[in-house]
């Protein structure tokens, strides 16, 4: 049952405007928290995209939340591209346009990224140097904190809060509006009369129906056909990684492909997953929306969030919206649990949802849902008195967001006929989340769950993102400035699926015709099971396997793989090769983290790079700067791995100690470093 709704009251002058930057949704949601809370404040408030609002309009506020996430090589996400351009337009120096706006920003980050939250810093920056001054102190997350971003931003949100109450009192006996009474709706969903589609019967339904193929309106997608979807790791592995391949058909209204083309390198195809019928259904029936579910209802009458896409043909009831646009399955964040609360009839679940979203009560609550990976239809399950009105869950459940996956086939991927035809060849390489968590569930991300039963010979929608990044350009990945001939070595690191972008850039590389060495170092468990595309076909016109030596395989002439597989036997050989014609006592130390090898019978990347210390300090140090990819698991392999290129500089006299090896690593002049983990 719905409680009594509360409006905010509207003061004269009293208005806020939040604005977010965020590519996978985390930004997004620190920022309609916050909106919330200065709602509650009786702030009239308006929250959108960065890239939605011009900044004539900023100009009219005086009070601004921004909030933003550091993406790429310290960029800032896609959805701030425009906003982004026009705040650092030249002309706008000196002139003091934003003199009137206060501000204060949150940025989202990973430590584990050299640019640890560049693109707040930078957004802060530029903002203050066009007049706008700071209201409240600026606050930075960190996923790599033991709470990841809450950790900083609870205690942040609190305060500022606490500022705003302060700073901006309200008039006369006007109270904030308690977090425990619901603010009124910010959508509406109208339904046409008399039109119902029949519902499924539970009996028509399969035990696992898989989710249906219609086809969603997605502005600016492609329309792609499933070639294949290969396992390619074995059934005995834990993991099961797909090899998809996708003929896509390209628009001549796609200038943006015809554009980037043949460059592929760091570019991204989205997917988007949809869910299960069984689990709509179950959401349907627990909430009671039978009688709703499947009636056509009126787009043009309703307001719905932005980002939902009807389907391509125009019919569209409740159950589509469920099945191909609402994220049911998510672990469901805080906030969700607050609103549930507002709907719970009994008031011990009700207590107990209020409690998980009480500050201080941050262990509680990822002991819930975050460990045990709960997921929204877990958590609604128990608490069977939360029966959520229709128009606030449309604000509630999270919109399906399409998942990005590298592109592995790069340039080798489009035909000459591709400016005819406009068909093109993606390659994707996805590991499947599924996992057994710690109160042994097994448990399935959306769209891995969604990649394992996507079959051969379905239509798909997807979308090509060309990376963020200004370090992919093909002038800094294939040939720098100053070596138009031969190309600029590259060294590259992967772990798992990072090879996928690694290998589009190999091609691309191929495809232009760069002949600089290339030295890969691969990181899995086993030699046997997931060392992927070992197979790689040494040149694409002579077809043949790939040759190896006794560590190294390699894929063409100039292109050598050094794998690390960290579960098989150990390699004895520990101490770094020896460069040619020196004698073996100059190098017999063993660097003290490779003994990790012998003693925890682990064997990594960062040993490869320092036990082929020789041949790689050779490619930093040639005359023309190096390209350098890390791409992969995020956590502590990136900071290992530029730890391991800084010991070489070092370990090779290239440098003369490790402050300075760290000003090299860092300087654009001496190499370009590309840094991917997810
Ligand atoms: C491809 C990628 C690149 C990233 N680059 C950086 C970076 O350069 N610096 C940083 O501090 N964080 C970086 N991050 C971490 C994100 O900022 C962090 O995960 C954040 O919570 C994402 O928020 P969002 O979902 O709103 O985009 C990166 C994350 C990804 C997936």
């Amino acid at each position: 049952m719905e409680q009594n709704v509360v409006e905010p009251t509207v003061i004269e002058g009293r208005d806020i405007i939040v604005l977010y930057g965020s590519e996978t949704g985390n930004a997004e949601d620190i920022a309609l928290e916050l909106s919330k809370m200065t709602r509650r404040l009786h702030f009239k408030t308006v929250c959108d995209e960065m890239d939605e609002i011009k900044l004539a309009e900023l100009i009219r506020y005086r009070l601004a939340i921004f909030v933003t996430s550091t993406t790429g090589q310290g960029d800032l996400p896609r959805n701030t591209a425009k906003f982004w351009t026009n705040l650092r337009r030249t002309r706008l120096n000196n002139t003091n346009c934003l003199g009137a706006l206060k501000f204060t920003i949150f940025g989202l980050g990973d430590s584990s990224y050299p640019n640890v939250n560049a693109a707040a810093r930078k957004l802060r920056a530029r903002l203050k140097q066009l007049g706008a001054t700071e209201f409240f102190r600026p606050g930075e997350g960190d996923e790599r904190h033991d709470n990841g971003i809450d950790s900083a931003y609870l205690p942040w949100s609190q305060e500022l809060r606490e500022h705003l109450v302060t700073d901006y009192p309200l008039p006369g006996n006007l109270q904030p509006i308690a977090d425990d009474i619901p603010l009124p709706p910010k959508y509406h969903i109208e339904f046409e009369m008399g039109n119902v589609l029949p519902t499924p019967s539970s009996d028509s339904l399969q035990p696992e129906p898989y989710p249906p193929t219609e086809l969603l309106d997605i502005p600016n997608s492609l329309t792609a056909l499933v070639n294949s979807n290969t396992r390619v790791t074995p059934i005995s592995h834990w993991q099961d990684v797909r090899h998809i391949q996708l003929s896509v058909q390209a628009e001549k209204k796609d200038v943006y492909l015809h554009k980037m083309l043949p460059f592929l390198a760091g570019a991204t195809a989205v997917i988007y997953p949809k869910n299960f019928p069984q689990d709509v259904q179950t959401l349907i029936d627990m909430m009671g929306w039978d009688s709703l579910a499947d009636r056509q209802f009126d787009r043009n009458r309703s307001t719905l969030p932005k980002k939902l896409y009807p389907l391509t043909t125009c019919q569209s009831v409740l159950r589509d919206l469920l099945t191909h646009n609402f994220d049911i399955t998510a672990v469901p964040k805080r906030s969700f649990l607050r609103q549930m609360s507002h709907f719970a009839t009994n008031e011990n679940e009700k207590e107990r949802l209020l409690e998980f979203t009480k500050p201080g009560n941050q262990q509680e609550f990822y002991d819930y849902t975050s460990r045990p990976r709960r997921t929204t239809l877990e958590v609604l399950r128990d608490f069977p008195s939360v029966k959520i009105p229709l128009r606030y869950a449309l604000e509630m459940f999270p919109v399906i967001r399409g998942r990005e996956f590298s592109i592995c086939n790069g340039a080798t991927s489009v035909p000459p006929t591709f400016k005819e035809d406009g068909q093109f060849k993606v390659e994707l390489t996805a590991a499947l989340v599924e996992y057994k968590t710690i109160i042994r569930k097994p448990r399935e991300g959306l769209c891995s769950r969604y990649l394992k039963h996507l079959k051969a010979g379905t239509t798909i929608k997807i979308s090509i993102n060309p990376p963020t990044s200004p370090t992919l350009r093909p002038e800094n990945m294939l040939v720098g400035p100053e070596t138009k001939r031969q190309g600029r070595p590259l060294i590259a690191v992967a772990t798992g699926t990072g090879i996928a972008p690694i290998r589009a850039l190999i091609n691309d590389r191929k495809a232009a015709g760069i002949k600089a060495p290339v030295l890969v170092f691969f990181g899995c468990r086993n030699e046997k099971a997931d060392f992927l595309f070992e197979k790689e076909h040494s040149s694409s016109s002579s077809k043949q396997p790939s040759s190896r030596d006794d560590e190294a395989v390699y894929w063409g002439d100039n292109v050598r793989v050094i794998p690390a597989f960290s579960r098989d036997e150990n390699p004895t050989q520990v101490k770094p090769l020896l460069p040619p014609g020196v004698e073996s006592e100059t190098t017999d130390r063993i660097p003290t983290d490779m003994l990790e090898i012998v003693e925890q019978g682990k064997n990594y990347v960062q040993h490869q790079i320092k036990k082929h210390g020789y041949e790689v300090s050779r490619l930093l140090m040639g005359n023309v700067a190096p390209v350098i990819c890390v791409c992969g698991n995020a956590g502590r392999m990136p900071e290992r791995v530029r730890s391991a290129f800084e010991d070489v500089l070092v370990e090779y006299n290239l440098v003369p100690g490790k402050e300075e090896a760290r000003a090299w690593v860092n300087n654009s002049d001496k190499v370009v470093y590309w840094q991917e983990v997810w």
